[in-house]
């Protein structure tokens, strides 16, 4: 099933049991779903078989970073998988993410492939202590730039950056943006935060939001009232 709604649910959890518990409570209609690193390492390919199932579209954010080839073969082995996005680092460089575009567009699979710019858990320190020292915003646009002209759909930003992007890059590319945080959750390890309703408003396409929603005491009271504030 495919959803109109913005909202990607990251399901950051220990086990394959955990996480569809939470998927059992969620509608594919008012959600994606987004499997991590975690999930994934615990449950491998199942948990995508269990949750497409259910008839959910599922991002899974491996954030490949390796040479071409490899990263090319991933992409490949995931979107044979059937998710409906993928994601690299777009640090990778252009040949990197050239081949992973051309290796989906030569076996006509249509998952979308972004690319990850800086981490929303980083702030300009943060980046200057990876020895880069142009402003954060300026990487961003760069590697937004890059992740446009080496064909991928989008990337993945924080909320703070989405408007800037929409103006270099275009609405149609997409800006997919965690750091998601409702006035009622914590920041946790966010640096770069937003609210729903201002991610939209700033120009996100899609709103990652994990701990928000997972963590609370009451994760589908949190979801209405995300959804409540996206619809004012
Ligand atoms: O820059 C990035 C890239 C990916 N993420 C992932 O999004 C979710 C956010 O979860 P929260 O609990 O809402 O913080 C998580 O799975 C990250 O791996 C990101 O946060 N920032």
């Amino acid at each position: 099933m495919t959803t109109s709604s913005p909202l990607i649910i990251a399901l950051d959890y220990p086990s394959l049991d955990a996480a569809l518990c939470m998927a059992d409570q969620l509608d594919p209609a008012r959600c994606r779903l987004k499997v991590g690193k975690e999930l994934f390492t615990r449950s491998g390919p199942a948990v995508l078989e269990a949750l497409h199932g259910r008839g959910f579209e599922v991002f899974l954010d491996l954030k490949f970073h390796d040479i071409p080839n490899t990263v090319a073969g991933a992409v490949q082995a995931a979107a044979e998988q059937g998710v409906w996005m993928v994601n690299v680092h777009a640090g990778g460089g252009r040949r990197m993410m050239q081949a992973a575009a051309e290796r989906l567009a030569a076996h006509r699979l249509a998952t979308r492939l972004i690319a990850v710019t800086v981490l929303t858990s980083m702030d300009a320190a943060d980046l200057a202590e990876t020895g880069i020292k142009v402003p954060l915003d300026e990487q961003v646009q760069r590697l937004a730039r890059l992740a446009r002209d080496s064909g991928m759909s989008g990337v993945v930003c924080s909320a703070r950056e989405a408007g800037m992007l929409a103006a270099s890059c275009g609405a149609d590319f997409m800006k997919v943006t965690p750091g998601i945080r409702p006035r009622f959750a914590a920041a946790d390890d966010q640096q770069r935060i937003m609210t729903p309703r201002a991610a939209l408003q700033a120009g996100s396409t899609h709103l990652v939001v994990g701990r928000p929603v997972t963590q609370a005491a009451d994760p589908m009271g949190a979801l209405d009232a995300i959804e409540a504030e996206l619809s004012v």
